[in-house]
């Protein structure tokens, strides 16, 4: 099958720091990759270059072949790349459904603006609905965003990125900074989404049991390079990935 999404030679340089280097990478659609790696390895970098956060400083970024390396974020969005939205762009004072509604709307009018007159106000919002259903959320919908607790407010996120309706959704630690009853939920969620089946998923996690449970295969940087790509077992088992991590690979407390 030909590749949603791929990298070349995909590099960059902060000064004379070499953060991504040289990243061959392919995903297949409506697979479930995993990235993990240590602290510092590349792996933030790598997302802010497929999602267009970032230029690199050499290599190329292919979506369904095409070279959109040189696209804006809007236009890679557009195109169906998906970046979870940051807690900065939730508004406080709204409640989470409005904000659920406004990421839809915005999705609508990006999408359908020849149209939007015949699009009610209440359709928005019934979509928002479905959404913070599908993220557990349903029932803080008339909450304000800023009364929400930190692992709520990364639900909202995923909602919000959901009603962007992009093929490849790109998740950056969603359980990051989560206490230990909050990340079930999240789990949860995240797999009621990949059950749908109509997501390419490419995760940053450094929670093991979660990347186990849920990767087709698992894709491992270390220092800016890609040490590893395989099933979760293959990577389990790699001894280069073993000896990378020098143990810490299955410490959950990892941030
Ligand atoms: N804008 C920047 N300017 C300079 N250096 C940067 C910049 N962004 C990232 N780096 C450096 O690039 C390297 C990779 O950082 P990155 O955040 O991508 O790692 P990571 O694998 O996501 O780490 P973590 O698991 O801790 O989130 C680090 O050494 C980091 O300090």
């Amino acid at each position: 099958m030909n590749p949603i999404l791929e990298t070349k030679d995909l590099t960059i340089a902060f000064g004379g720091h070499v953060a991504v280097d040289g990243v061959n990478f392919k995903v297949e659609p409506n697979h479930f990759k995993s990235i993990i790696g240590p602290n510092g390895a590349g792996k933030t970098t790598f997302f802010n270059l497929l999602s267009g956060q970032l230029k690199p400083t050499r290599g190329q970024v292919y979506w369904k072949g095409e070279d959109i390396t040189k696209l804006t974020p809007m236009k890679r969005t557009r195109k169906g790349i998906g970046r979870s939205f940051q807690i900065t762009n939730v508004f406080p004072n709204l409640t989470v459904l409005e904000n659920v509604r406004i990421a839809v709307q915005s999705q609508k009018g990006v999408r359908y603006n020849m149209f939007s007159h015949f699009l009610h106000f209440k359709d928005f919002e019934v979509r928002a609905m479905e959404l913070l259903t599908t993220v557990l959320l349903d029932k803080k919908a008339d909450s304000l965003a800023r009364n929400l607790a930190h692992g709520e407010k990364r639900k909202l996120e995923i909602a919000m990125l959901l009603a962007l309706e992009t093929e490849i959704l790109l998740l950056d630690e969603p359980t990051a900074g989560m206490s230990i009853e909050e990340v079930p939920a999240i789990l949860e969620v995240i797999k009621l989404i990949k059950a749908q089946g109509d997501r390419t998923i490419i995760l940053i996690e450094h929670k093991m049991d979660m990347i186990l449970d849920l990767s087709d295969s698992v894709t491992v940087l270390f220092n800016g390079r890609l040490l590893a790509d395989g099933t979760p077992e293959e990577i389990m088992n790699n001894e280069t990935v073993q000896s990378a991590y020098l143990g810490g690979l299955y410490d959950d407390n990892a941030s």
